[in-house]
Parts: structure tokens; C-alpha cells; sequence
């Protein structure tokens, strides 16, 4: 009985701790789905339970059913369908319990993550922001500080300031027909700019004469022509050989164009942080449909050269960049189009320059047409000081413009030298602006610009023995070469010596040696039974062949004691046979002639083409031989002499 009754006792027991386990694994069970819920939230939770099958289990009262839901959940899988025993559940509970943790820390990190992405996204979102906003005021003008504002004012202060450019501005030629002297030059130019098919061009010519001028007007007169193809906002775009620069990776191409890469630091700050590179087109775009005119084209750099070749051959300039990836779905359509297409270019090119043309890159000239624009004559100059002075309203005494001429032969220098002339006037008229400019004044503004008359006349009435003018020319400017020579007997020495100025050229020399023959031939003496010296003045740095002639001619003189005429200058190689060879840049030497006031030049026959019989009330004579030359050079008997032995 006692037996019985511990057995009930137990039985009772084991009841009471069965009911005890089963609450305890209902409320552990309860505890799992709470975290759950908590973890994926309330909605996503019944979202999952109908995705994995699980919504009938979550409310079971079997605590082995609402188990089998948390596995479907937790696991994410509806492969589960047998409820766990109770002996299997603290197992699986376990496991359970392990996956929600790994659930819980991802979570966690997860959140973490998304609050800083968060921030960060609000930190750029307002730099943007203000970076937008501070355009917008800047387009709008506002929004700047009160020193960016004083900065601006007094560079608009400036840009009111205008000193001898505004003069300079007032007397610039406004139509083709104020350009003075250089008709040919002018016609050829428009001509070619108003044509249906316009062609690029270069412009030769000395410094000052009129060049940038012309190509500035030549667009505007086309634009009036029915045949021109530029349309009436055909841009002229203007820059200069001596200033482009450009760096090789072509970040910084004014001419050609550059592409800010990214990581620039000219490079937009929206397309640098989102690593687009952004093609800046160059001048040659701006000059599309239009005019590009570099001035000093034979100075622009050889590279930059080619790379301006190819976009005339192409008309259109492409860019490159590493940075740049088609895929890129941020890149604004602007610069998509940029590096597909490239930029257009298609403008006629004018290039102005004060070298020879043999200086010009053969490439550039192959695909240009040449225009030629030749040195201003003093009647040209004493105009274009006329012309400037009606334009600034001044008065001149009788023979100012003359004297311009006297000491410049460049226009620029011409209007700038009236207009320090006139500057001096007003001064000493106290501010007056009605002024007549006299000759004192401009002799006072060119002493203090420090200009000297630029070729004094050296002709002279006066004949002299083994003394007379050659011609020479550097650059564009021709003048007369005053070469002397002397022989002295030899005395008692064998063999004479043959001086010349050491530091002429190796050409120059051959003439003397050449002039040697010449003088035999044509006295019977020998130059070696003499000392002879033969002397260039103020400057023995002369090459070329062109002073054999006047070489032979000095020796003979003085070999003779015949004197030569001093009004009259030679020009001329000497072969060794005495006849009288072409020369090169004989106009430049006859108006160098003109400018020493020569009566007549003796040219070779052979250029004597390129001339008329005048020059400028000058004789021009064609020579032949050394013989012709003598005719003209050697004085008559009657004639008054100067140094003759
Ligand atoms: N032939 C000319 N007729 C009238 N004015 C001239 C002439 N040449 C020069 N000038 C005057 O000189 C100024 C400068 O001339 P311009 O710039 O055209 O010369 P350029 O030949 O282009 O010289 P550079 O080769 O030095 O650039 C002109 O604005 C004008 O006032």
C-alpha cells in the first residue's frame, strides 16, 4: 500500500515536472519568436511566414508546431514539415537560438553601416547644395563677399583707364581703304578671304606695316559680299605665336583644346568626384565658321604647330582621355558628345609674319596661300601721319610728317611717335587739346624715345677715289654698304697681302678673291704686287656675293686712281670672268638706295625684271659686265674729285 502510494507520488511528481518543462519550453519558444519579430519587425515577420508556409504554426498551441514555424523562419526554408519531439526541441531550440544571434549581429552591423552611408550622403548632399547655390548667386552676381565685390570694382575701375592705346585705338584704320601702301597686299588678301571657297593664308611682311590691320578688316568686307561664305557673326578670333603655350598631356591648350581630367585641378568639383574627365574646347572652336588669326605664326612651337595642321585637315578637334569610360551612365550628354564627335573647327586661318618665308614651316605653307606685304615708303609713312592726325584731330606744322618718316619706317611707330608728339603738345599747352604739333615737339618726343633718324642720305655729289655704295638688306630692309679700299705698294717685300674685315663671311671673301682676277683683267696689274685693303664701314659682318660687284669695282678705283661716283649704287655678284651676276631682295635694296638719296642703282641684268627703269624718281640700270659698271661709276675728267691721287 505504501508502495502504491509513493508510486502515485511519483507518478503525480513526474506530472507536475512535466507541466513545469512544457511551460518553460512555451515560454522559451515565446521568447525566440518575441526576438524575432523584434529583429526583421512585426510586417516582415508575417511577410516571411507567408513566404516559407508558416503562418498556420505561429499561432499552434503545440509548442512542437510553433517550433516547426520558428525553424521555416529562422532557417528561411519550407523544408521543414515533421514537428521536433520534445526530446529533439532544446536541440533544435539551441540551434535556433545560434542562427537568430548571427541574424541579430549582421543586423546590427548592417545598421551601422546604413547610419554612416546615411550621413555621409546628407554631408554631400549639402556640400552640393551649397556648391549649386553658390553658382546660382554668382550667375545672379549676389552671394559674394564684400572683398570679392571690391575686388571686381576696381578692376571695373581699370578697365575705364585707357592711356596711349585708346589714342592708338582712335587713329587705327577702320575701312580696307585707310590701309596706306599696301594696295597689291590689301586686294590680295580681301580677295581671297571673300571668295565662295576663302583659302588660309600667311602674310609676310616687316613689322608694323599694316598686317593685323588687314586681317581684322578683310572679315568685315567679306561679310558685306553676296560670294563670301562667312555668315554676318563670323567670329575673328586674334592670339599670338610668341604667347600660346600648352603643356603635352594637352591639359592646358588654349590653341587646340584641353580635357580637365578628373583628378585637375581646374576640373569641375561634381565631375572630379564622380571621375569625369571634361574637354574645354580652344580658340580654334571659337573660331569656327569664322576667322583664326594667329599673329607671329613663325614663332608658335613646332608641336603645337602639327597638332593646329591636323585639325585644318580634319576641322574638327578630338580628345583623349584616360579617365574617360563610355559606360559611365553619370556623364552628361555634353561631353559624351564632346569625345564622340570632337569639336567642330572649321575656320580660315590667317597667319601673320615678319620672317622670311623660308623660315615658315614648309607644312603650314604648303596649305596657306602667301601674301606679301612690302616695307612702307617714306611717302607712305608721312601719309599714314596725316591720316592719324585727322583722326585725332590735331594740327601739324608743315614737314612734320615728313620727319615721321625720317625716323621710322614702320606705321606703328609712326602714329605712336605723333601720338607722344602730340601728348608733348597738350602738356605744354596746359591740358589744351587743341594743339598744333610742331617740328621741335617731334624732334623732343623722338630724342626721348631715343629714335634717331633711321638711314641718314649719304650720296653725295662729290666723287672719290676707292670709295663706293653697295646695297645690302637684313630682314625686310634694305641699305646702302659704304665700302672703301686702299693698295700700297710693296717696297721691297715680294708678295703683298690682301686685307678684308675678319669678320665677314666666307662669301664675302670669295668676292675679293674673285675681284682679284677681275682687276687684272681689266687694269693688266697684279693685286699681289700690292698691299691692298678693302674695308666694309660700321660693320664687317656682311655675307652673300652681292658686294663682289661694288668690291671689284672700290679696288680698280683705287688701283687707278680714278674716283667713283657717290651717287650712284651698285649691286651685283662678280664671276671670275667680270660679268655681273643676279642677287637676291633687290626692291628692299632700292629702297635702301632711295632712303641714302642715290640718283640710280646699277642692278644685274638678270633682275632687272623684277624692276622698272624707276624707282621711286630713281634710275634703275641694268648691268651686265664690270665694264658697264665702270661706264657709269667712273667719273669724267671735268668732274670735281675728292681723295684722288
Ligand atoms: N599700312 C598702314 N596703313 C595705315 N596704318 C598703318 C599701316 N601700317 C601700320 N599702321 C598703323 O600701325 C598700327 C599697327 O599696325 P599692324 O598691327 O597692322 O601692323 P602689323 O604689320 O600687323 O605689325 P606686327 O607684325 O608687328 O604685328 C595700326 O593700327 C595703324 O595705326
Amino acid at each position: 500500500m505504501e508502495e502504491l502510494s509513493n508510486m502515485l507520488n511519483r507518478l503525480l511528481h513526474r506530472g507536475d515536472e512535466e507541466e513545469i518543462r512544457q511551460d518553460e519550453l512555451k515560454k522559451q519558444i515565446d521568447a525566440i519568436y518575441r526576438i524575432y519579430a523584434g529583429t526583421v519587425g512585426p510586417e516582415q515577420l508575417i511577410i516571411n511566414a507567408g513566404k516559407y508556409d508558416a503562418l498556420k504554426y505561429i499561432h499552434d498551441e503545440n509548442p512542437g508546431k510553433r517550433l516547426l514555424g520558428l525553424q521555416r523562419l529562422i532557417l528561411e526554408s519550407r523544408d521543414y514539415h515533421i514537428p521536433p519531439s520534445p526530446e529533439d526541441m532544446p536541440v533544435v531550440m539551441d540551434k535556433l537560438e545560434n542562427r537568430l544571434s548571427e541574424l541579430l549581429a549582421r543586423r546590427a552591423v548592417e545598421e551601422r553601416l546604413e547610419r554612416k552611408i546615411a550621413a555621409r550622403l546628407e554631408e554631400r548632399q549639402q556640400d552640393y547644395v551649397n556648391e549649386i547655390r553658390k553658382e546660382i548667386l554668382k550667375e545672379e552676381g549676389a552671394g559674394e563677399t564684400e572683398q570679392e565685390r571690391n575686388k571686381l570694382e576696381k578692376l571695373k575701375a581699370l578697365d575705364e583707364i585707357h592711356l596711349t592705346d585708346a589714342a592708338l585705338a582712335q587713329v587705327r584704320p577702320q575701312k580696307l581703304s585707310d590701309i596706306v601702301g599696301q594696295d597689291d597686299a590689301v586686294k590680295a588678301t580681301a580677295a581671297r578671304i571673300a571668295s565662295p571657297y576663302p583659302q588660309h593664308l600667311i602674310l609676310y611682311g616687316p613689322p608694323g606695316v599694316g598686317k593685323t590691320t588687314t586681317a581684322r578688316l578683310v572679315l568685315e568686307e567679306a561679310k558685306k559680299r553676296d560670294s563670301s561664305v562667312f555668315g554676318p557673326d563670323a567670329p575673328f578670333v586674334e592670339c599670338d605665336g610668341t604667347t600660346l603655350r600648352w603643356d603635352n598631356r594637352d591639359m592646358t591648350n588654349p590653341l587646340i583644346g584641353s580635357v580637365h581630367d578628373p583628378i585637375y585641378q581646374g576640373a569641375r568639383r561634381n565631375l572630379a568626384d564622380s571621375g569625369i574627365p571634361e574637354p574645354k574646347p580652344g580658340l580654334v572652336t571659337r573660331a569656327h565658321g569664322g576667322i583664326l588669326f594667329i599673329d607671329e605664326i613663325g614663332e608658335l612651337d613646332p608641336l603645337l604647330l602639327n597638332k593646329l595642321l591636323k585639325v585644318l585637315e580634319d576641322k574638327r578637334v578630338f580628345f583623349e582621355s584616360a579617365y574617360y569610360d563610355e559606360d559611365n551612365k553619370a556623364i552628361p550628354s555634353y561631353i559624351r558628345k564632346l569625345f564622340r564627335d570632337g569639336a567642330p573647327a572649321d575656320f580660315i586661318l590667317i597667319g601673320a609674319t615678319t620672317r622670311q618665308p623660308d623660315e615658315i614651316c614648309p607644312a603650314i605653307r604648303s596649305r596657306c596661300a602667301e601674301v606679301f606685304f612690302n616695307p612702307l615708303q617714306p611717302e607712305d609713312i608721312s601719309r599714314i601721319v596725316r591720316e592719324a592726325a585727322t583722326r585725332l584731330h590735331v594740327k601739324l606744322e608743315d614737314g612734320v610728317p615728313d620727319m615721321v618718316s625720317e625716323y621710322t619706317m614702320e606705321g606703328r611707330k609712326a602714329v605712336s611717335l605723333l601720338t607722344d608728339a602730340y601728348s608733348l603738345s597738350v602738356y605744354e599747352a596746359d591740358g589744351c587739346r587743341q594743339v598744333t604739333v610742331t617740328r621741335d615737339t617731334l624732334k623732343e618726343a623722338a630724342r626721348s624715345a631715343h629714335l634717331t633718324p633711321w638711314q641718314f642720305r649719304v650720296a653725295s655729289p662729290v666723287p672719290q677715289v676707292g670709295h663706293i655704295y653697295g646695297l645690302g638688306v637684313a630682314g625686310y630692309w634694305g641699305s646702302t654698304i659704304e665700302i672703301e679700299a686702299v693698295v700700297h705698294p710693296l717696297g721691297n717685300r715680294e708678295k703683298g697681302t690682301i686685307h678684308f674685315n675678319d669678320t665677314a663671311g666666307s662669301m664675302a671673301r670669295d668676292s675679293v678673291t674673285n675681284a682679284s682676277s677681275v682687276v687684272r683683267m681689266i687694269t693688266g696689274k697684279n693685286l699681289s704686287d700690292y698691299d691692298v685693303h678693302v674695308n666694309v664701314v660700321g660693320g664687317g659682318n656682311i655675307d652673300g656675293p652681292s658686294a663682289g660687284a661694288a668690291i671689284t669695282c672700290a679696288i680698280i678705283s683705287a688701283l687707278t686712281g680714278k674716283p667713283l661716283r657717290q651717287d650712284i649704287a651698285v649691286t651685283g655678284e662678280i664671276s671670275l670672268s667680270g660679268r655681273i651676276k643676279p642677287v637676291g631682295g633687290i626692291a628692299e635694296k632700292a629702297f635702301g638706295a632711295h632712303q641714302g638719296g642715290m640718283k640710280a642703282i646699277l642692278i644685274p641684268k638678270q633682275n632687272a625684271l623684277d624692276m622698272g627703269s624707276e624707282y621711286m624718281h630713281m634710275k634703275v640700270i641694268p648691268v651686265d659686265t664690270i665694264q658697264d659698271i665702270l661706264e657709269h661709276m667712273l667719273v669724267r675728267k671735268k668732274q670735281k674729285m675728292k681723295g684722288s691721287k
